[in-house]
């Protein structure tokens, strides 16, 4: 049976989108969403997401499968491309109200604005060794510049859950890191149990930070949107920036916010429809 799909990208991080509004079961397997984001057998993405009913009194759900089949909590480039896509399906414009997504790693609000970018309330950062999950320290303790060995060298490494789990560097310069070799090294070191997304940044000013991620289940893509708002909390854990920053990735720029307010994280950026087809 053919199956339509919509495929989006959020600065260059691609996803084919799924209307799986009918049923609270994703429409295709693991396996087969592996073959769909192949990029030289299927359709090419770095991820397949679905558009669930809501849970628990939100608008909809969000289930996303890594281009190797694992599932993630959390995707920030994805729930901006979800936004839009469910702006599509619903064939009206959300600029005045936010959508209420359940996902895995919570109740996720993204909001069309009006010169058609989407900010999204991404909620807290967990910081905590527990939440994470890393064995780096005792699991009451936070992971602040903490040294971590990997590819023969060590790393001073801060951790900072999402909803799903990153491990961030700051280094002189990002284009110098070799992350074809050392980000699998990273994402499957034994101090991850359910592995880990890995950033690496560098500071211009305390609000310009350059980013270049690997991500858990995807390799190297051209931006992260979890990864962003991850790496301006440890940016601010270690004063290295401020608590509002612009961080540049190889696809674009996101805007990040840590409001002192309420403790949440705030990320906008665009999100952009390339082509509809059946498969
Ligand atoms: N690209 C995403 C993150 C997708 C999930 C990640 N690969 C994981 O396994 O946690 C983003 O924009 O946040």
């Amino acid at each position: 049976m053919a199956i339509e799909f919509t495929k989006y990208h959020g600065l260059g991080n691609d996803f084919i989108l799924i209307d799986n509004r009918s049923s609270l079961t994703p429409v295709l397997t693991p396996e087969k969403a592996v073959q769909w984001c192949d990029r030289h057998f299927g359709i090419g993405a770095d991820g397949v997401i679905f558009a669930l009913p809501g849970q628990k009194g939100t608008d909809y759900t969000m289930r996303i499968f890594n281009s190797d089949g694992s599932e993630p909590e959390m995707c920030g480039n994805g729930i901006r491309c979800l936004a839009v896509f469910l702006t599509d399906l619903e064939g009206i414009s959300r600029t005045k109200d936010k959508y209420h997504i359940h996902t895995l790693a919570g109740v996720i609000a993204p909001q069309l604005t009006d010169d058609g970018q989407v900010k999204v309330d991404m909620g807290e950062p967990r910081l905590l060794a527990e939440e994470i999950p890393t064995t780096l320290s005792p699991s009451e303790f936070q992971v602040i510049n903490q040294p971590l060995e990997v590819a023969g060298k060590t790393w001073d490494v801060t951790c900072v859950s999402m909803g799903n789990p990153h491990c961030i560097t700051f280094v002189e310069d990002v284009a110098a890191i070799n992350l074809e070799s050392i980000g699998s090294q990273f994402e499957n070191h034994p101090v991850f149990p359910k592995k880990t997304n890995t950033e690496f940044i560098e500071i211009v000013n305390r609000n310009y930070l350059k980013m270049r991620v690997w991500e858990r289940g995807a390799g190297i893509t051209l931006a992260c949107g979890t990864g962003a708002c991850a790496s301006l909390v440890a940016g601010v854990l270690n004063d290295k920036c401020d608590r509002t920053a612009t961080i540049e990735l190889p696809g674009g720029p996101l805007e990040i916010e840590w409001s002192e307010l309420d403790n949440r994280i705030y990320m906008t950026g665009p999100a952009e429809r390339v082509f509809t087809g059946k498969y």
